[in-house]
């Protein structure tokens, strides 16, 4: 595992499979790496897009806080190489594919399941607080599950090294927090409301903003205008912790100590992950 990182790749060394899908500025292949036969998922970024957009430097930043990342539920970078005109990801690929998918086939998660998925999560973001990464970008396509079923962070297009004043209005407004919709300066707290979203998400199938427009979207965010339908039956307990990560005020967000404490946290999450 140790020499996995350090030699240099090339194309050749692996067999290129089925595509997994399109991610940020290049598509996922599965692949095998001819001599170990590992399987692997490689991603494939064009240089021109990189110039284009001019993130080079973030790109490097970006690769080398991920091979520093080791968690059970971030998904691995081991490595990458390049040739004239691309750049290629090696990474772990993650058997139980999107959560996404299994999130639209059930409509909805059990409280059990629900739970499990936002402690390691939770866990997950408290690794990379330490490491100083903010991850951003947690909604359920970036979200995979590995052959046991368990949660893996998966694409870091956007993580960046602590504080940062500016991010690109990509995709849906549904996860993006007050103060990042205000495009404030924003900080670690983006995540924990972010993690009240998901929680709401996995347990009735939407998140809790969706609108019609962006606008009023944008609207129902700005007020946390936060409403608990009374189908599917949620408990009191799933509730109180969405309330309490649903907070405008960001310094008044549950922390993620305080999530791992939580009795609907205690009393559902699956230890095991
Ligand atoms: C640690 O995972 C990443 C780390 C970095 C980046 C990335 O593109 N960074 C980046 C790209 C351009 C500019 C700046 C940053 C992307 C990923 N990950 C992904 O893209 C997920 C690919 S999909 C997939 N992967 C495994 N198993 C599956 N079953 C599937 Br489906």
């Amino acid at each position: 595992e140790g020499d996995k990182e350090k030699r240099q790749w090339s194309l050749q060394d692996f067999e290129i499979g089925k595509p997994l899908g399109k991610g940020k500025f290049g598509r996922v292949y599965l692949a095998r790496e001819v001599k170990s036969k590992y399987i692997v998922a490689l991603k494939v970024i064009f240089k021109e897009q990189i110039e284009k957009y001019r993130i080079h430097h973030q790109l490097k930043r970006e690769m080398e806080i991920q091979t520093s990342l080791r968690h059970p539920n971030i998904l691995r970078l081991y490595g990458w190489f390049h040739d004239d005109e691309r750049i290629f990801l090696i990474l772990e690929y993650a058997f139980g594919g999107e959560l996404y998918r299994e999130l639209k086939k059930k409509g909805y998660l059990s409280e059990k399941q629900a739970a499990t998925y936002i402690a390691s999560l939770t866990n997950a973001l408290a690794y990379c607080h330490e490491k100083d990464v903010i991850h951003r970008d947690i909604k359920p396509e970036n979200l995979l599950l590995d052959h046991e079923g368990r949660l893996k962070i998966a694409d870091f297009g956007w993580s960046v090294q602590s504080r940062s004043k500016r991010r690109t209005m990509c995709g849906t407004l549904d996860y993006l927090a007050p103060e990042m919709v205000e495009n404030k300066a924003h900080d670690y707290a983006v995540d924990n409301w972010t993690l009240g979203i998901l929680c709401y998400e996995f347990l009735y199938g939407a998140p809790p903003f969706e609108a019609e427009s962006q606008k009023d979207t944008f609207r129902r965010i700005m007020k946390v205008d936060l409403t608990f339908p009374s189908d599917p039956p949620v408990s009191a307990e799933a509730k109180n912790l969405i309330s309490r990560l649903l907070v405008k005020d960001s310094s008044k967000r549950l922390s993620l100590q305080k999530i791992m404490e939580h009795p609907w946290i205690i009393k559902n999450a699956d230890p095991m992950g």
